[in-house]
């Protein structure tokens, strides 16, 4: 299958076009700037496209006629989004009205990332069919953009996610197991929350589910997210015995002296049988998943 994935320099878009290059598929990688993959030996077209331009989203769709597009692009420094709130609706809703109008024309099934934050967080984990109530700007764009896609008459699926962690080249923003090993090897002190719940996913699982929905075309919303509901501590204690790091320097906070721009729901956390059963998913533990980034960080520091 021909896949063009937006975003394609982010997080789960390098791990995406690795996938799909490594199952054979065909792929056209797109983002707004330059291309940050070509350390990738495989080849594949790469295309500037700036969702939150509908005349380049429409002109670059129409000219490759993908049979599936992969929308991972969005803003996604929750904090920003809740002050910047015109760019965050242009690239995490208004364009996603662009990218459902060209997916329209071209007959693409259409792929769309979405998050937890679209939850008020008091009553997770959360299964596909849980009421949505978002706390933050940057949440209510996400489910805004939910509501173009199942409104809008194409082939689709919603892919929910949850705190995403991995490593690739040239990141644009970093992720809970590399900024708590970082600061530790710099010697510094970290205060980190103990009343937030989250089914952390690996970006490579998150791929896989991207990957497993497309071929599949299943139309739907899924769950795709890590198995194992822990807190950012949780996930700091455990970075800290498998990089054997200083605990010492963390301290245990709670919302109350931890403040964030953006309201973060307390406990999220998906149910994920629904992928398991209709798509095959089935996701490593964060335990297993931080032995694979570190593999990753050795090949890189290489
Ligand atoms: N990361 C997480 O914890 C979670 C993520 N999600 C969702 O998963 C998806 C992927 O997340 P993730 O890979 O972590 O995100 P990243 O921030 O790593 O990647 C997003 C990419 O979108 C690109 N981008 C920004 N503006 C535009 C634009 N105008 N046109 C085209 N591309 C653009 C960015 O480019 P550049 O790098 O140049 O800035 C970036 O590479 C997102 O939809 C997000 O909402 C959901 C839950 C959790
Ligand atoms: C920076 C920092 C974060 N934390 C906590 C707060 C937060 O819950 C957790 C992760 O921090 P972040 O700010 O990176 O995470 P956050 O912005 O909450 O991540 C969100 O990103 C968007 C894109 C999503 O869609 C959500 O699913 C979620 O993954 O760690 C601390 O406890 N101490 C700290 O110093």
């Amino acid at each position: 299958m021909k896949v063009l994935i937006t975003g394609a320099n982010g997080l789960l878009g390098q791990k995406l076009v690795k996938l799909l290059l490594d199952k054979g598929e065909e792929v056209i990688a797109t983002s707004h700037g330059k291309s940050r993959l070509d350390y990738l030996e495989q080849s594949f077209e790469y295309a500037r496209m700036d969702i939150t331009q509908q005349a380049e989203v429409l002109e670059v769709i129409q000219y490759y006629q993908p049979d599936v597009v992969v929308n991972t692009a969005a803003m996604t420094n929750v904090d920003q989004c809740e002050t910047a709130r015109e760019e965050c609706r242009q690239l995490n809703v208004d364009a996603v009205q662009y990218l459902v109008d060209a997916c329209r024309l071209s007959g693409s099934f259409l792929v769309h990332l979405s998050t937890d934050f679209i939850f008020d967080g008091e009553a997770g984990p959360y299964t596909e069919n849980d009421p949505a109530k978002p706390l933050s700007y940057y949440g209510q764009s996400k489910l805004d953009a939910e509501t173009i896609v199942q409104d809008s008459g194409i082939d689709w699926s919603i892919l929910r996610t949850v705190l995403v962690y991995g490593i690739t080249p040239g990141m644009s923003r970093s992720n809970i197991v590399l900024w708590v090993k970082s600061s530790l090897e710099e010697g510094k002190e970290l205060k980190i929350v103990d009343d937030q719940w989250r089914t952390p996913t690996l970006a490579e699982d998150l791929a896989m589910g991207c990957y497993l929905s497309a071929a599949k075309r299943a139309q739907g919303i899924f769950n795709i997210s890590g198995k194992d509901m822990l807190t950012p501590y949780d996930m700091a204690m455990k970075t800290c015995d498998y990089f054997e790091l200083d605990k010492a320097k963390i301290t245990k906070v709670d919302g109350s002296t931890f403040t964030q721009t953006a309201k973060r729901p307390p406990k999220t956390g998906f149910v994920i049988e629904k992928a398991r059963l209709v798509l095959g998913y089935e996701p490593v533990s964060f335990d297993e998943g931080i032995q694979i980034l570190d593999t990753q960080v050795r090949d890189l520091a290489v």
